[in-house]
């Protein structure tokens, strides 16, 4: 579904934050993308959705080359951000009919999704007010709900957990389960490893713009010992958490 290779992203102040990235998302995945802050998850998530342009390599989505084909491609993605940019002067129900408009929903089918939509996610009356009086974790749920309605083959969702309360977030990733396994996919961002061992069919781990490892939870263990998902992680982004001393807060 998602096909990389040898993609790199050098910003304008020179600054590698992708290096050589191959990476495969089979259709009917759950992928996770595992990385500590600033590993370069959201830059190839925003290459992969072409909101920015790699610097080289290539990228492909069900077989079409985001350079050639980025419309087509655009349409089969739902993409969450990590940070949801919405139109803050619109009501909820305008930004979702705007979208609905956009990726031109058949006017039954929006209704009939909308109104489970906002059942899962429990957004409710809220949906008549402006966005700009939302919480944090109410513009997430707008956001997935924008996502979610157009019904895209793809889902690629940058750090989706985040600011949902856990009711929503048990939906959600119900919701995904569900999603893959209608033979789609979901490719997402997450610092939370539990997220991605209870998820995952497979994770990617990026540091420092370079992908450390790919493959199963299962196989992640074997090869480094049966430690928990979270010393695996600090182990193999060689975190430097464990020699902290903290003794001048006590
Ligand atoms: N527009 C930019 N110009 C220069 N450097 C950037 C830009 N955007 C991101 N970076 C740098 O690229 C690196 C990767 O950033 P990115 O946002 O992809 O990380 P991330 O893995 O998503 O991090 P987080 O988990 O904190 O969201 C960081 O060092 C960041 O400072």
């Amino acid at each position: 579904m998602i096909k990389i290779k040898n993609l790199e992203k050098t910003y304008n102040n020179n600054f590698k934050a992708v290096k050589n990235m191959n990476l495969e998302v089979k259709k009917g995945e759950i992928f996770g993308f595992l990385g500590p802050n600033g590993a370069g998850k959201t830059t190839t998530i925003k290459m992969i959705t072409g909101i920015i342009q790699p610097s080289s390599g290539e990228i492909f989505v069900n077989g079409l080359n985001i350079k050639k084909d980025p419309l087509k491609i655009k349409q089969s993605i739902g993409y969450v951000s990590d940070e949801p940019l919405l139109m803050e002067k619109l009501k909820g129900i305008e930004y979702i009919k705007f979208i609905c408009d956009m990726f031109e929903v058949p006017p039954l089918e929006r209704e009939n999704r909308l109104e489970k939509l906002l059942k899962h996610f429990k957004l409710g009356e809220a949906i008549n007010n402006p966005i700009s009086s939302y919480s944090h974790g109410m513009k997430q749920k707008l956001s997935l709900i924008s996502t979610l309605i157009h019904n895209p083959d793809l889902w690629i969702l940058d750090e989706p957990i985040v600011g949902l309360d856990p009711e929503s977030a048990f939906i959600l990733k119900k919701m995904m389960k569900n999603h893959t396994q209608n033979n789609k996919t979901v490719f997402f961002s997450t610092h939370i490893m539990e997220i991605a061992e209870k998820v995952c069919d497979r994770i990617a781990i990026i540091n420092k713009g370079e992908i450390i490892f790919m493959g199963t939870i299962e196989q992640l263990k074997e090869n480094k010992g049966n430690e928990s998902l979270e010393d695996l992680f600090l182990e193999v982004t060689e975190s430097e958490s464990e020699k902290i001393d903290f003794s001048y807060l006590d």
